[in-house]
């Protein structure tokens, strides 16, 4: 996962939900399972941002920010949504 940009990961994502195995990728697993599941990850991912960002360090707030930024693109991918609908938005 190391030095792998969003744009990167984003694209590996993208072609892990197209072909990717659900028992093998997590990815897969996940758009498998639909916008309801995501959300509920999206939602965990999220407070435990929090939760670090209050109590925990700046690598463990760290760690738990890439996991929402995955689910967050994961859920991205479930809608349909790409980088540059978000961008637009930003
Ligand atoms: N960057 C990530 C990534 N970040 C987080 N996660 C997933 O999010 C989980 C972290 O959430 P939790 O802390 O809740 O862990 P958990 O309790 O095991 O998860 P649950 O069983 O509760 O869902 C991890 O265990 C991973 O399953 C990720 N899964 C995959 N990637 C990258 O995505 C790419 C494609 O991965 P695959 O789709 O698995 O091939 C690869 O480059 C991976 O390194």
């Amino acid at each position: 996962m190391a030095n792998k940009t969003f744009e990167e990961l984003f694209g590996e994502l993208q072609q892990k939900a197209a072909a990717g195995d659900p028992i093998t990728s997590r990815t897969a697993e996940l758009v498998a399972q639909g916008v309801h599941s995501i959300g509920k990850k999206v939602v965990e991912e999220a407070a435990e941002v929090w939760m670090a960002a209050e109590y925990e360090g700046e690598d463990r707030t760290a760690e738990e920010i890439s996991q929402l930024l995955y689910h967050l693109q994961v859920m991205m991918i479930a809608r349909g949504i790409s980088l540059d609908d978000v961008y637009a938005h930003l």
